[in-house]
């Protein structure tokens, strides 16, 4: 119910283009009953001997009426495509905005390969109901209920055999539909997940070539397809028997039709003709249950399909959309006491973290790895609600904003950088698309890229990504760098942002940070002591815990784990440098 309810909500934008393809439906409709009827007349007219000149009339009139249902009928089809692929558009784009707005736990949660096959797989599978199935069948709804209109006034009691035929059937028929629906939703999911699979099998390439996987992934994929494989067959073969039950009924009915008419034609209560007539209809009165059973697979895929999608719709939101924007901040940042686990596991990652900041100053985090320094700047941003606890923007509460319009103001640089599958302008303008040149090629410069960028020969516009110049790790950090820089943000946040650099270029581009810092809020994630022993306070995150805090001077003074670590680091470099 609620999925009728859902789909007429979508069609309701486009009522009157609806309207105007079911006239044309009922124009058709009206067409379907002169053939047969003047086919009768043409048999009792031949019996009876009439003129030629009016069996040649009415063979005409057979012939227009054809033609006249065929222009009718193909209007309503174009518009009724036409508006399916409206409401398709809609929908997908519906799915697709939610999904932009719902909390990041539900990405980490949910194969991306299960996102993509709704928003392509299933919108085609309801793109093929939309486009081809309700278009016909309504069409044919309509010419049935006009054959049996004109049935009952033809031959009554063959419209009485009808019915009588139609209630025996419509019960198994139900069943059958039933359950095929049911089942269409299991093998829908089954393929989402095979798909998942074969996604994720792909994108993991690399792995499984450098751990010599391919067996093991073949295996998983053949068990998947022949479980699939197996269900399907299944599946089918009760399509099958549906489709089949509707055959014996249209082909059982006319011969009732005949053996009761050709009595009644006996007793010369008809003619000929109205039997000939009456008998042309059946065909036309079973055409929607035969397109039924005959549509089956797509109506059975179609159907979850539909559901699939509707799921997106109900998707919880980050954040209420009519929040107000924050403003232009300044940059102070207060996190109180964050807990914080992540979606679907037991254990905290964040136990109480505070984390105050004026604006303008820069904190460096340190600690152990897993210990939480990332998911801190996640819950930061808003990408995760902390468990418990709040943040605050110059003192405002995030969560009465619209998040957006805090993180447009932050400027992020982290271990992963994501390149589109574009030029490099593109690229590195993600942020801001409006920079101008000038200010491209100072972020460049300060990112160390200039030297990169005249090496090749079409410059920014050379193609990056994954069908295009592959870009190093320090290159692809770099460009990071760069789109940061370009948004001029009051907030930066360096995640581990200089990890994949050699050591001279981390040195040039530590010093374009060290430019860019000042004046703005900076927090600096870091595993070498060294790029954040400038910062103005430093904590040490242990297993989701602050267990240091201070400066650089500070820490060391504590003789604890900063202590530890630092020693750990100089003595290294030390040993590196004497190498
Ligand atoms: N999406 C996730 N789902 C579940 N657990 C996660 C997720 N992301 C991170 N974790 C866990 O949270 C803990 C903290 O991870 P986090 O990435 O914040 O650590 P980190 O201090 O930044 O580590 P590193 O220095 O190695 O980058 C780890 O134990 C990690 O396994």
């Amino acid at each position: 119910m609620k999925l009728l309810k859902e789909t007429l909500m979508h069609f309701k934008p486009y009522w009157k283009g609806l309207l105007i393809a079911f006239a044309c439906s009922l124009v058709g409709g009206v067409f379907t009953i002169f053939p047969p009827v003047l086919t009768g007349k043409i048999v009792d007219g031949i019996v009876s001997d009439t003129s030629g000149r009016i069996i040649g009339w009415m063979i005409a009139g057979v012939m227009f009426s054809f033609l006249f249902k065929v222009v009718f009928e193909s209007l309503q089809e174009l518009l009724q495509v036409r508006i399916g692929l409206d409401v398709i558009t809609d929908m997908q784009l519906r799915a697709f905005r939610r999904l932009h707005k719902t909390p990041m736990s539900f990405f980490t949660t949910t194969p991306r390969g299960d996102m993509l096959y709704r928003l392509t797989h299933d919108v085609e599978s309801v793109q093929n109901l939309n486009n081809t199935v309700i278009p016909r069948f309504v069409q044919q709804l309509i010419s049935a209920v006009a054959a049996f209109t004109a049935v009952i006034s033809l031959y009554w009691p063959a419209a009485v055999i009808m019915v009588g035929v139609f209630a025996i059937y419509l019960y198994p028929s139900f069943k059958i539909g039933t359950k095929v629906r049911k089942m269409g939703a299991v093998q829908r999911d089954m393929s989402a997940d095979m798909y998942s699979h074969l996604q994720e099998s792909i994108e993991s390439i690399r792995l499984v070539r450098t751990f010599q996987t391919q067996s093991k992934e073949i295996k998983t994929q053949e068990e998947k397809l022949t479980k699939w494989k197996n269900f399907s067959i299944r599946l089918a073969l009760i399509g099958k028997v549906n489709w089949r039950l509707g055959n014996l009924f249209n082909i059982a009915t006319p011969g009732v039709v005949m053996l009761v008419g050709g009595l009644s034609v006996w007793q010369d209560k008809i003619t000929i003709g109205t039997l000939v007539a009456t008998l042309s209809f059946i065909p036309i009165m079973f055409m929607p249950v035969r397109s039924l059973a005959e549509n089956a697979l797509i109506i059975q895929q179609a159907i979850p399909a539909l559901q699939r999608i509707y799921e997106y719709f109900d998707l919880p939101q980050e954040h209420n959309d009519n929040l107000p924007g924050i403003g232009q901040i300044k940059g102070s940042i207060q996190m109180d006491d964050i807990w914080f686990k992540y979606p679907g596991t037991e254990h905290f990652v964040l136990k109480g973290v505070t984390l105050k900041m004026e604006s303008g100053t820069h904190i460096g985090i340190v600690g152990t790895s897993g210990g939480g320094k990332s998911t801190l700047v996640q819950v930061l941003l808003g990408l995760f609600n902390p468990d418990k606890g709040s943040v605050h923007i110059d003192h405002k509460n995030l969560n009465e904003y619209n998040r957006n319009s805090f993180r447009q103001q932050v400027g992020v640089v982290s271990q992963e950088t994501f390149l589109l599958n574009s030029t490099l302008r593109k690229n590195l303008l993600y942020g801001r698309p409006e920079a101008s040149q000038a200010e491209l090629d100072e972020a460049c410069e300060a990112a160390g890229l200039t030297e990169l960028i005249t090496s090749l020969t079409e410059g920014y516009e050379t193609i990056v990504g994954e069908r295009g110049l592959k870009l190093s790790g320090g290159q692809r950090q770099r460009v990071a760098l760069a789109r940061a820089i370009l948004r001029h943000p009051p907030v930066l946040i360096f995640d581990e942002a200089t990890s994949s650099l050699d050591g001279e270029t981390e040195e040039r581009v530590q010093a374009s940070l060290e430019e860019l810092i000042p004046g703005r809020t900076t927090i600096t994630i870091a595993h070498r002591l060294v790029t954040v022993r400038n910062a103005d306070k430093i904590i040490l995150l242990d297993k989701g815990v602050a267990a240091e805090e201070g400066t650089h001077e500070e820490l060391l003074a504590l003789r604890g784990q900063y202590y530890q670590l630092y020693m750990a680091q100089y003595s290294e470099l030390e040993k590196e440098s004497a190498v």
